[in-house]
């Protein structure tokens, strides 16, 4: 029992002795592939025998049992063998020793075992380490590689685009400066995945391993790992290098390939990246990126000058046609229609007058003709302008804006939309200044005039009296042998009415009115408004074509898609024909009257329209002061120049008195000459006002007053349309200003100098050049662009102009005589070995009306 107590005093009384504790009795075995296993073979035998009293450690309680036992035992066998019992015990105590021994060697065996393998993982551990660290050095290396070949993509982008990255270049920015982004984002998350599978083969290989097969465990993981990064790797680096190839090839590679498909690109003053490069069919990408090269840090949507735009076409290898902003209004409105197309249409007509002599009263009269009136409604809103439908069938449109201001402030803006003018003139009133003014202006526009003599109901009235009138007006009517027709007729009773419809359907027919009904719509604006309920309508009249619903319209400087179309009855129409008056619905803005409107095909020139009016209405008032200071100049300068070529002169005069407005006139007109003439479209007593301001705007005419003033509505007028207005009080000076005026419009006079010939030596057929004379200057001089003259046999076979002159190789400016160069000619290469060239300049001298 004491040796139970002292052995469970030892273990703390709940382990049991066993022989793992003092180590005596566990042999490590180890065994290929670096596996051990531990067999407690000792301990397990003792116990097994222990009870069996033969061990020498048996249970304590039974010793003194066991130790005789024990001895019988020993004298037993020494007995049997023949020898002492103290000799059997020295035999078993070698023996024991022996066993000891083994067993002692076996645990030292395997000590040493056990330090060489500790030894052999160390190793393989530092190497495993070193290796893990050159590969986190790899990756670390190439993370830092992407991060900050991202880094210099993101600033490339943001330098390019530093507003609207999301905006359309931005895109196409996107996958060479993404790329290396996108395949950063696996290797970056490779990274992490990387440590977390470090952890792990720690981990790993810090379990007690079992048997050796961690280390075996190790290595597969360590090597799919390992090859998990590497990929991971790899495919970041080939990925970068991947985008970066595609952007060098981009850069430099890219534009040669396309070298070979080389366009001839439009280009306008001013053009957008992304338009350039649509034009030129390349990437905008591929543009914003030459650009950058070029310093230049440009989004698509940037405006650059043409000459830039000429820049970037040829070095993509693009040829360029270079135009005018303003020829986005070129074939605006589509071809002239073919005679076979056209069709009758209703006549526009205007109704002009002197005040209160019943223009709106004859308009009110002429809406209630319609015969359409009982059917639908009548008409029954304004809309500035009316059709009213004849007994006969015929129609007729009327503008509803009566008074020769509305009509002129249409044509001052270019819309010569009335067909026939009636001249309202109160039989008992007469002629009177305006209605002298609507003359001027109706023959200004060339517009035929229909007289109608109103309040021929009244008992004072007197028609022959306003037609007498008229002549002094040059309005020559009917019955006093001249082509204007007049009616009699009363705006109050509605006598005379059908009479003056038949006169309109009459002079209509003379003017054969026609238009193509099938085709797209153009035509005029009438008057506009912005609607609470309907936002911008506009009224406008169709000229040619059918306005349709749906249709692209650009009015002015606006544009819409036709929502809606509805007539003077307030009735919606799918479409309006020639001369139809319509409003139109679906306008993004309210367009100017007088503003001509076009149907195009799409949205894009819908909006390059528009914005080119914008942009050059936004010049013009700018530049309308300067303009109106010096129209009249600025018109001798242009004939000077060429660009303008006229032979008449048109002025309106206004003077203090008839004596002195009729004696300008006068002189304006012995002025004029077979060449160039002054005409007097308007001249008139009085102050300027803006009903002359407006007629001067649409004949682009100016003003000569002669000690009158313009007042102040008219001043305003005329600074914001251009409108020049010339003081005189004297009239010789307004005389001078005119001839100077007209002398500019005189064509100069050509006058010739001779400055040599030349002889042809040789002829050369050079490709691309066509043909070039090899000469020598026999007499004189040749200059550079001269005009010549090839003489065959001292007879002029061809006379033209100078295209090359060259000394070697070299385009020269002059060749003296005695000297040898090569000629070409201007569209003409019949030249021959023995041919002369007659060189000579024509100088252009200024002529005088004197
Ligand atoms: N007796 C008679 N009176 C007429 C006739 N036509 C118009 N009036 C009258 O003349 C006056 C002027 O008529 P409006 O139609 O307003 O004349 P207007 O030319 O339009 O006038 P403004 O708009 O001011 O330029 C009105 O009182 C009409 O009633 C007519 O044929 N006979």
């Amino acid at each position: 029992m004491s040796d139970t107590k002292d052995t469970g005093g030892n273990s703390g009384g709940r382990k049991p002795l066993t022989v793992s504790r003092k180590s005596s009795g566990t042999v490590k075995q180890s065994f290929s592939h670096g596996r051990s296993k531990q067999v407690v073979v000792e301990t397990k035998k003792r116990r097994a025998v222990g009870p069996g009293g033969s061990s020498s450690s048996a249970p304590a309680k039974d010793a003194p049992k066991g130790n005789d036992t024990l001895e019988a035992r020993l004298v037993a066998t020494a007995k049997k063998l023949g020898i002492t019992v103290d000799e059997l015990k020295a035999r078993q105590k070698a023996l024991l020793e022996r066993k000891n021994e083994v067993a002692a060697r076996a645990k030292e065996e395997q000590r040493e075992k056990e330090a060489q393998d500790r030894l052999r993982s160390e190793q393989e551990k530092k190497l495993q380490e070193a290796k893990e660290r050159e590969e986190a050095e790899a990756r670390r290396k190439a993370e830092e590689e992407a991060r900050k070949a991202e880094e210099a993509a993101a600033k490339e982008r943001v330098d390019r685009a530093p507003k609207a990255r999301a905006k359309s270049a931005a895109p196409a920015d996107s996958p060479a400066a993404a790329a290396p982004a996108v395949d950063d984002a696996p290797a970056r998350s490779g990274g992490k995945r990387k440590s977390k599978d470090d952890r792990d083969r720690r981990d790993t290989q810090n379990r007690p391993s079992r048997g050796g097969g961690g280390e075996r465990r190790r290595g597969k993981l360590t090597i799919s790992s390992a090859l998990g990064d590497d990929a991971d790797r790899q495919r970041s680096l080939a990925s970068l290098r991947r985008a970066r190839e595609r952007e060098r090839e981009r850069r430099t590679g890219g534009s040669e390939q396309r070298e070979k498909v080389s366009v001839e690109v439009t280009l306008p003053e001013t053009i957008t990246l992304q338009d350039l490069a649509q034009r030129m069919n390349e990437r905008v990408a591929d543009v914003v990126k030459f650009m950058i090269q070029q310093g230049e840090m440009l989004r698509g949507n940037d405006i650059i000058d043409a000459d830039t735009a000429e820049l970037i076409a040829e070095e993509f290898g693009h040829t360029v046609k270079r135009v005018a902003e303003s020829d986005v209004e070129i074939g605006l409105e589509g071809e002239d229609d073919d005679p076979k197309d056209l069709k009758s249409r209703p006549p526009i007509v205007t109704i002009m007058g002197h005040v209160d002599h019943g223009k709106t009263s004859l308009l009110d009269a002429l809406r209630k003709t319609d015969v359409v009136a009982g059917e639908a409604g009548g008409i029954t809103q304004h809309i500035g302008a009316y059709q009213v439908k004849l007994k006969s069938g015929d129609r007729i449109t009327f503008l509803d804006t009566p008074g020769h201001a509305a009509f002129t402030a249409m044509r001052a803006r270019g819309a010569t939309a009335t067909d026939i003018a009636i001249l309202v003139v109160a039989a008992d009133d007469s002629v009177m200044p305006q209605t002298i003014e609507s003359i001027n202006h109706a023959k200004a526009a060339g517009v035929p005039i229909i007289v109608a003599v109103n309040k021929t109901d009244l008992p004072d009235s007197n028609a022959d009296k306003v037609l007498t009138d008229l002549l002094q007006h040059d309005v020559q009517v009917e019955s006093m042998g001249g082509e204007t027709q007049a009616v009699k007729v009363s705006a109050l009773t509605g006598q005379g009415l059908d009479e003056l419809t038949d006169a309109i359907t009459l002079q209509a027919e003379l003017l054969e009115l026609k238009a193509n009904p099938s085709r797209h719509a153009d035509g005029v604006v009438i008057e506009s408004q912005l609607d609470k309920g309907r936002g911008p309508v506009a009224t406008v009249l169709v000229k040619r074509g059918t306005l349709e619903r749906g249709d692209i319209v650009v009015a002015g400087s606006q544009w819409g898609k036709v929502r809606a179309l509805v007539d003077e009855r307030g009735q919606q129409l799918k479409g309006a024909g020639p001369a139809q008056p319509v409003e139109v619905l679906g306008l993004d803005g309210a367009p100017d009257p007088g503003d001509s409107f076009v149907v195009v095909d799409t949205e894009a020139r819908a909006r390059e329209v528009t914005e080119y009016r914008i942009r050059s209405k936004r010049q013009v008032s700018g530049k309308a002061g300067a303009a109106a200071r010096a129209s009249l100049d600025q018109l001798l300068s242009k004939l000077k120049d060429g660009s303008v070529e006229t032979s008449e002169l048109p002025v309106v005069v206004k003077g203090d008195v008839q004596g002195s407005v009729e004696a300008i006139s006068q002189s304006l007109d012995k002025l004029s000459t077979e060449e160039v003439r002054a005409r007097v479209i308007h001249g008139a007593v009085g102050g300027i006002s803006e009903s002359d301001v407006l007629l001067a705007r649409s004949s682009n005419a100016p003003i000569f007053a002669f000690n009158v003033r313009a007042n102040k509505q008219a001043r305003d007028l005329a600074e914001k349309e251009g409108v020049e207005i010339r003081y005189y009080s004297v009239i010789y000076d307004l005389i001078d200003d005119v001839k100077a005026t007209l002398s500019g419009m005189l064509a100069p006079e050509k006058r010739e100098t001779f400055i040599g010939y030349a002889e042809i030596l040789e002829v050369f057929n050079i490709t691309k050049v066509g043909k070039v004379a090899g000469c020598r200057i026999s007499e004189g001089k040749v200059l550079r662009g001269c005009g010549v003259r090839l003489l065959r046999d001292d007879v002029v076979i061809h006379e033209g102009k100078l295209k090359t002159l060259k000394r070697f190789k070299d385009e020269v400016n002059e060749v003296n005589s005695g000297m040898e160069c090569g000629m070409a000619f201007e569209r003409y290469d019949d030249m021959r070995v023995g041919d002369k060239i007659e060189c000579f300049q024509v100088e252009e001298i200024a002529r005088t009306l004197d």
